[in-house]
């Protein structure tokens, strides 16, 4: 078995012992979970295998808080023979995490909706304007010593103004995604999800009815019936669904060839949404289709060939990566765990979570987003602020 190399604690002396499977930004977090008589453990290592946090998990864990790792069976079993209750995902998205196996022994699985929404939004919308005025391109080319001058043909790109932006999953970061793209750029949507994105709608109508008062041209919104109606009328696509079965491989070749010629298509929800060995195939024989990508099948590789395209962006898995997110991420993941190491109740609402940020006054005595709290019979907390 492998044992851990080099471990960080803080407050040894905490009855309580929460691992960490990653460092984790600021501060705040430790304090939180200091300041509650918790001891903190992590190794300095980057990336821990299965066998490393088992080790590091040891004979005795009230907690772990962890990312991208395969929990399953193996650790959530080594945490429940430690004595531990909790684990939180520092991330929204929680594919990696076999709930039913985290709910057989008892213990809640936690995750970091809502302060992330924005920061992956910008991202997002960062690689579809980056592709479409093929930015990566045009400073490879300067560093590259080529350009000798002004020229009419040069990285000609795609203008965004007036043209149809379309999502796959119109949930938070979807939706938040449409509405930069609306407001930015003056797109048209169209959006494709399971569920009707009502308050996006709304939104949209109404940015409409304000252009239209003002002598411009209205935005328009369009729930497709089929995600094929947005492969086959959007401009620029931008992929936002969790990653489950039915979104596994959603992009294959079937539908890339769907998708207009010079379409861009921008993936920063999970890598497997897109067969991204026909995404490399597609990129071949179609220059002018371009992507932009934060996330890949096989993380941390790519593809054979992806590398080598020059109508790709790839960017390492970075769209919640603002220093204000990622702060807030370990907090709401300490705090999950930490609720429920103290036995508090589920907070009322994952999706505002922002009296949990406010460092001049206790966070609320609640698990901010648990997501098994039903299946563990554990109760909501009614305070609203
Ligand atoms: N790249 C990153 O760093 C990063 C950061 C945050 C989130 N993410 C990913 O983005 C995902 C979405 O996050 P969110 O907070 O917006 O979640 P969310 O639950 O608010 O939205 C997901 C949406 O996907 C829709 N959906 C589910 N199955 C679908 C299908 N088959 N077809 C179309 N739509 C479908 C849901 O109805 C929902 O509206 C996360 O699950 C995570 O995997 C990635
Ligand atoms: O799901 C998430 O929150 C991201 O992938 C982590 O940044």
């Amino acid at each position: 078995m492998a044992t851990p190399i080099s471990i960080q604690v803080w407050n040894p002396s905490g009855k309580y012992r929460v691992v960490s499977t990653k460092s984790m930004p600021g501060t705040r977090w430790i304090k939180l979970l200091t300041d509650q008589d918790c001891r903190i453990c992590t190794e300095k290592k980057t990336i821990l295998s299965v066998e490393d946090i088992v080790a590091l998990i040891g004979d005795k864990c009230d907690g772990v808080i962890g990312l991208t790792e395969d929990w399953g069976e193996v650790l959530f079993s080594a945490l429940r023979r430690a004595g531990g209750t909790a684990f939180s995902n520092m991330a929204v998205g929680y594919n990696n995490v076999d709930v039913s196996a985290a709910t057989k022994h008892g213990i809640a699985v936690g995750n970091t909706p809502g302060v992330l929404t924005e920061t992956t939004a910008e991202l997002a919308a960062s690689l579809s304007l980056a592709a479409a005025r093929r930015i990566v391109e045009a400073d490879q080319f300067m560093r590259a010593g080529l350009y000798d001058g002004w020229l009419p043909h040069l990285f000609v790109g795609n203008l965004l103004k007036g043209q149809t932006v379309g999502v796959i999953g119109a949930g938070r970061i979807g939706s938040a995604y449409a509405r930069m793209m609306i407001e930015g750029f003056k797109m048209n949507l169209i959006y494709y999800d399971l569920y009707q994105s009502t308050r996006l709608e709304k939104f949209v109508t109404a940015y409409g009815q304000f252009l239209k008062a003002n002598g411009e041209q209205p935005v328009t919104w369009k729930r497709a019936a089929t995600m094929e109606d947005v492969l086959r009328d959007a401009d620029v696509i931008s992929l936002h669904p969790v990653l489950d079965k039915t979104t596994y491989h959603l992009i294959n070749k079937e539908s890339l060839a769907i998708m207009k010629k010079e379409a861009i298509l921008v993936n920063a929800s999970r890598g497997p949404v897109i067969d991204e060995a026909a995404l490399v195939e597609h990129l071949k024989v179609n220059p002018m289709f371009r992507v932009g990508l934060d996330v890949f099948e096989d993380e941390p590789y790519m593809k054979p060939g992806l590398a080598d395209q020059k109508n790709a962006i790839v960017v390492p898995h970075i769209a919640s990566a603002s220093k204000w997110t990622r702060e807030g991420m370990a907090t709401l993941a300490a705090l999950n765990v930490l609720g429920r190491i103290k036995g508090y109740p589920l907070w009322s609402d994952p999706n505002r979570v922002d009296p949990f940020f406010d460092e001049n006054t206790p966070p609320p005595p609640a698990c901010p987003s648990i997501v098994n709290g039903k299946q563990l019979g554990t109760y909501i907390c009614m305070q609203r602020t």
